[in-house]
């Protein structure tokens, strides 16, 4: 397997502030990845390193091969990049602007395809001013795909997308990842994180508190079940034995029954408290 991100040591300051205080990364080529933490906890920074956008103070960094602190032309072409705000581009249409940075990188994606994708068809002929703000940020993907990326960072992609236009986007990262496209995310949905990621790595005051698959991250497959019934509920280490017992003592049928494990987002909490 090919490394696409290696990082070591990675730190910065500003000011009085550390916001990444020694972060070691490594994501292969092929994967999506996850970065979540509360607001402030250094992942706009971490990434706008690994981008090219942001100086470090120390660390060794390796994307696609390049230190991002000295990135070429060649390079950038091959990263796409969906950053957090909206640039302004506000007079021309949808498929102009589309078009217009197709018209920036080699090899290009088909500028038609990509609106399709990103569902703004219908908007294509409307000026950019014109859209709503999660039509705007569909728009925001649609360039960050647009020049057919290796490697494509998202930060906080959905924000601001109604459920179907979010569930239209999953499917969209989930076909670049399964046509080989890295995707490195940062988001604070647990539920996005679950459903596209490979690997996950939670970030808390600048550093790394725990990495892992969204099913196991922080003991989060062992982690014991509850058993709820009607009248009563159970921690269990065992709760087929624990149904077994109950379905023996309601005779059959156990009613209300539910078994339930903690969620990503139960885990995401308790490792960001601690
Ligand atoms: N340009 C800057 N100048 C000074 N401080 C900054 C700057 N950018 C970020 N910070 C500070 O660095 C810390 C990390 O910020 P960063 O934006 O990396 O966090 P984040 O995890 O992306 O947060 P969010 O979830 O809110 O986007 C914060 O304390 C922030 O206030």
């Amino acid at each position: 397997m090919t490394t696409a991100v290696r990082v070591r040591g990675l730190a910065k300051r500003y000011g009085d502030v550390q916001a990444v205080g020694g972060i070691d990364l490594d994501i292969q080529a092929g994967e999506v990845f996850a970065i979540l933490g509360p607001n402030g906890a250094g992942k706009s920074t971490t990434v706008e390193i690994l981008e090219g956008y942001r100086r470090r103070d120390a660390g060794e960094v390796s994307v696609l091969g390049t230190d991002p602190g000295r990135p070429t032309r060649e390079w950038r072409s091959r990263i796409g990049v969906v950053l957090q705000t909206a640039n302004d581009v506000a007079e021309a249409t949808v498929r102009e602007t589309i078009r217009h940075f197709a018209g920036y990188y080699p090899n290009p994606a088909d500028p038609d395809e990509v609106i399709e994708r990103v569902g703004l068809t219908d908007k294509a002929g409307k000026r950019i001013r014109q859209l709503s703000g999660g039509q705007r940020r569909r728009m925001d993907v649609a360039l960050g795909v647009i020049g057919n990326p290796e490697l494509l960072f998202l930060d906080e992609p959905t924000t601001g997308f109604d459920p179907e236009a979010r569930r239209r986007f999953w499917e969209l990262i989930q076909d670049l990842a399964h046509q080989g496209t890295t995707i490195v995310l940062t988001t604070h949905y647990l539920d996005e994180a679950e459903a596209l990621a490979n690997r996950v790595a939670v970030v808390a005051r600048g550093r790394i508190v725990a990495e892992g698959t969204p099913a196991t991250l922080g003991g989060r497959a062992t982690a014991k079940a509850t058993v709820h019934w009607a009248g009563g509920s159970e921690e269990t280490d065992t709760p087929t034995k624990t149904v077994l017992e109950l379905s023996r003592r309601f005779d059959g049928e156990i009613p209300e029954l539910a078994v339930i494990r903690p969620s990503l987002e139960d885990i995401y909490l308790r490792l960001i408290e601690d």
